[in-house]
Order: structure tokens, then sequence, then C-alpha cells
């Protein structure tokens, strides 16, 4: 069985919200990449991005990987760009079971419209979500398991990793 679940998407499909609800039904550990950046730096990924840059963030996130996935027994939700570098992917390839969460956009922007803490998001958030989509159609590809979340209440989602886990 495998010791970890990475639960990788774009943002808004559920990874923090499942992920949590996850690690309690299994006992395990829980952490979320964002959080864990934040923590370590003491910063907001909104401040980040803006005094920093998203390199900046990009390198945290890497940090952040490399670290949490020496760990077993947890569940790891990422950022939704935490797929975009090979290194990241291989590392979370070679540390759990990696869940890619799914969303239709319209569903997308529903669940973000009323946070302002993703700075990728900031200004017309329909649009923000279709370009970035787009440009990440495939980018959730790599992950061996694929959950649709549409109609899927987090609590359900959870259940069914977890029977993927058994399985
Ligand atoms: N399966 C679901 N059904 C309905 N609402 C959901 C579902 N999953 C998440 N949500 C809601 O959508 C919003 C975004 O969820 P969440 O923060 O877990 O997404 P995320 O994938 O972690 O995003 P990010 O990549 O930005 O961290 C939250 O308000 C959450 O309650
Ligand atoms: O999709 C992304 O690139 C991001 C998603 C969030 O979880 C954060 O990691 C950050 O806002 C960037
Ligand atoms: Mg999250």
């Amino acid at each position: 069985m495998q010791r970890n679940i990475v639960l990788v998407g774009f943002m808004g499909t559920g990874k923090t919200t499942v992920g949590r609800i996850l690690a309690n039904r299994l006992g395990w550990t829980f952490t979320d990449t964002d959080a864990f950046i934040q923590e370590q730096t003491g910063m907001t990924i909104s401040r980040m991005f803006e005094e920093h840059g998203e390199a900046f963030f990009r390198e945290r996130e890497t940090e952040a990987l490399q670290e949490l996935l020496q760990r077993r027994n947890q569940v790891v939700s990422t950022g939704g760009g935490a797929v975009l570098l090979e290194e990241n992917r291989r590392l979370m390839l070679e540390n759990g079971l990696v869940v890619a969460m799914k969303a239709e956009e319209a569903v997308i922007v529903e669940r973000v419209r009323g946070d302002k803490g993703r700075p990728l998001l900031q200004g017309d958030v329909v649009e923000r979500v279709h370009t970035l989509v787009e440009a990440r159609r495939h980018a959730y590809d790599f992950a061996p398991v694929q959950l649709h979340t549409d109609r899927l209440p987090p609590e359900e989602a959870a259940r069914r990793i977890e029977e993927m886990l058994e399985a």
C-alpha cells in the first residue's frame, strides 16, 4: 500500500478541502504545501508573489515538496501550479499515490470567486480561470488517478480516494 497520498489539480478542485477530510478518515497527517510555505516564510502567498515574484514562490514550493515527501502516512495537498515542474512531478510520483482532482471551468469559477487569496486569479476571475485552464490543459495528466469532483461532495471524494488506496 502507498504510504502517502498527493493531491494535485487546478485551483478550486478541492485539494485542501478533500485532503483534510481524507487524512482524518485515514488517521494520517495532513499537510497543505501552500499553508506549509506560508508558515515557513511567515508571509501570505499573495504577499510573496507581490514582493518576491512567482519564481521565488515556485522555489519554496519545490523545497516544501522535497521536505514533506520524505515523510510517510500523510495526505499532501499541493498548490495548483506545483505540477508544472518536472522535478516536482517526479518527487510526487516517487513518494505517493498521486490523485488529480478535476472540475469543470464553470464549477471552478464558482468555487474560487469569493476568495481573494489566489494571486493568479486577481482581476476578471472568469477570464483568468479560462486562460489558466487552457494553459494547463494537460498539466495534471501525469497522475495515475483522475477524480472528477463536479457533482461529488468533499466527503464523497475523500471516500472514493480511500477506496482506491485499499484496492
Ligand atoms: N467537491 C466539492 N464540492 C463542492 N465544493 C467544494 C468541493 N471541493 C472544494 N469545494 C469548495 O471550493 C473551494 C475551493 O476548495 P479548495 O480550497 O479545497 O481548493 P484547492 O484545490 O485547494 O485550491 P488551491 O489550488 O487554490 O489551493 C472551497 O470553498 C471549498 O469548500
Ligand atoms: O495554480 C497556481 O499556480 C497556484 C495555486 C495556489 O494553490 C497557490 O499555490 C498559488 O496561488 C499558485
Ligand atoms: Mg489548496
